[in-house]
């Protein structure tokens, strides 16, 4: 651990140090921060996560800002630019590694991990929904579906990634250990990983020549762009209800049908059936990508309020919000299980059944244990939520 020690004086008595007490909490993961008993305040960075004394400048600049502390009263013996690793490492095999590892786990961050699973599931699962024999599934059924995952990666990356670029600010205090809230990217460097992403998708939507996958391209483009830019008229992620309806067309509508219609009609060649599992998984990612909008704004609640984003969370309270995405996400089980039981074919019935019994149990003792003033507490819930929407996936294909 190296370590940056900052003035006494500059902490005590400043103004604004309510606001700036507020922001106490907030630090990228790399950062602790302990007071010692005649005010000293120490920033310890951890050196192996790979930030540059850049890096804490930037952060403490804005951590402090309310703060009378400049870049002059960060005591250092590092330089400017120059990576806070103990210099004995410089030729430590390992540390050629470090660089490598940490842009890695910048990368990781950056591209929403949550939400690549996501979509890598639900497009797999939805194309299952187009194989009727075994043997469909063959190198032209895999090379198709390949095609469409890796394209729709591709524009998840830019559209989780343009998301960042628009709310530096709101994830300095929301998310700060995004790389670009934490300074661990520049924007510059955002603008061309969204940049190369985006042009990457397109480019194999328009070489594999399949008009429904560029359709879910570019409708998803349209859409992911819309949420996040900050243009007249645009910006639709600071109205609740248009934000949800941005989510549910692309996770309910989009990957649903398109993908479904890339493989039946593009890959297999066959007329476009909308069968009952399709109709199912339709109907049951519409109450799942309107719980997803709702609830991942519950943890975002101080950035959101400060920044003007009219949340349901910040309108209505985290409690109520809350309380509403576990009783959608029940309905939706219930009738799933109703479902189960009209199917007329006995594994498929017995499966649906159990499986959605299975998750709507944990959903709810789940939900009766948790202490909704912890901001961690309901950050993991929100992961729960994720894991139940994989877990819908492997169920879909089982529908009959
Ligand atoms: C290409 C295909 C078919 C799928 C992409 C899969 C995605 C990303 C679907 C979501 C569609 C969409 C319009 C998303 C916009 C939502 C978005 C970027 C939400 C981020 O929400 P914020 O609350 O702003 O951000 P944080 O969660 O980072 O706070
Ligand atoms: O993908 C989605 O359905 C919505 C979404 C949720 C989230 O927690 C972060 C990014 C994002 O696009």
């Amino acid at each position: 651990m190296d370590s940056l020690r900052l003035r006494p004086s500059s902490l005590r008595s400043a103004p604004g140090a309510a606001a700036a007490r507020r922001r106490d909490h907030i630090l990228p993961s790399f950062c602790s921060i302990q007071r010692n008993g005649k005010g000293r305040v120490t920033l310890s960075i951890q050196a192996s996560k790979g930030p540059t004394i850049n890096h804490c400048k930037k952060f403490l600049d804005w951590k402090y800002s309310n703060h009378r502390i400049s870049h002059q009263s960060i005591n250092t013996s590092a330089k400017a630019g120059q990576s806070l690793q103990p210099e004995t490492e410089a030729h430590d095999p390992a540390s050629f590694w470090k660089p490598i590892s940490s842009s890695l786990d910048a990368f990781y961050r950056f591209s929403r991990p949550h939400t690549i699973i996501g979509t890598a599931l639900s497009i797999v699962s939805v194309s299952l929904l187009a194989v009727e024999s075994l043997s469909d599934i063959s190198p032209l059924f895999l090379t198709g579906l390949l095609e469409a995952v890796v394209a729709a990666l591709f524009m998840n990356i830019y559209i989780v990634g343009l998301n960042q670029l628009f709310d530096i600010e709101i994830d300095k205090i929301n998310k700060p250990t995004l790389p670009l809230a934490s300074g661990e990217y520049s924007p510059a460097t955002g603008v061309a990983i969204v940049s190369v992403f985006a042009a990457m998708s397109f480019g194999l939507g328009w070489v594999v020549g399949s008009p429904p996958l560029f359709w879910a391209l570019f409708i998803s483009f349209v859409l992911g762009t819309a949420y996040s830019v900050n243009l007249p008229y645009f910006r639709w992620k600071r109205s609740a209800v248009v934000a949800a309806l941005c989510i549910l067309a692309v996770r309910a509508v989009i990957v649903q049908l398109a993908f479904f219609l890339h493989i039946q009609t593009f890959v297999f060649r066959r007329p476009a059936v909308f069968s009952k599992p399709l109709i199912f998984a339709t109907a049951f990612m519409t109450f799942f990508s309107v719980v997803i909008a709702l609830f991942k704004d519950i943890p975002d609640i101080e950035g959101d309020r400060i920044f003007g984003i009219q949340s349901f969370s910040v309108r209505l309270g985290q409690s109520k919000v809350f309380w509403t995405c576990v009783g959608l996400l029940e309905v939706a089980y219930g009738v799933a299980i109703l479902m189960g039981v009209t199917s007329s074919s006995l594994w498929s019935k017995s499966l649906t059944v159990v499986g959605h019994a299975i998750l709507a149990s944990i959903l709810w003792s789940s939900a009766r244990s948790i202490d909704l003033t912890s901001k961690a507490a309901i950050t993991s819930f929100y992961m729960l939520i994720w894991r139940l929407f994989y877990a819908e996936y492997l169920l879909i294909p089982l529908v009959r």
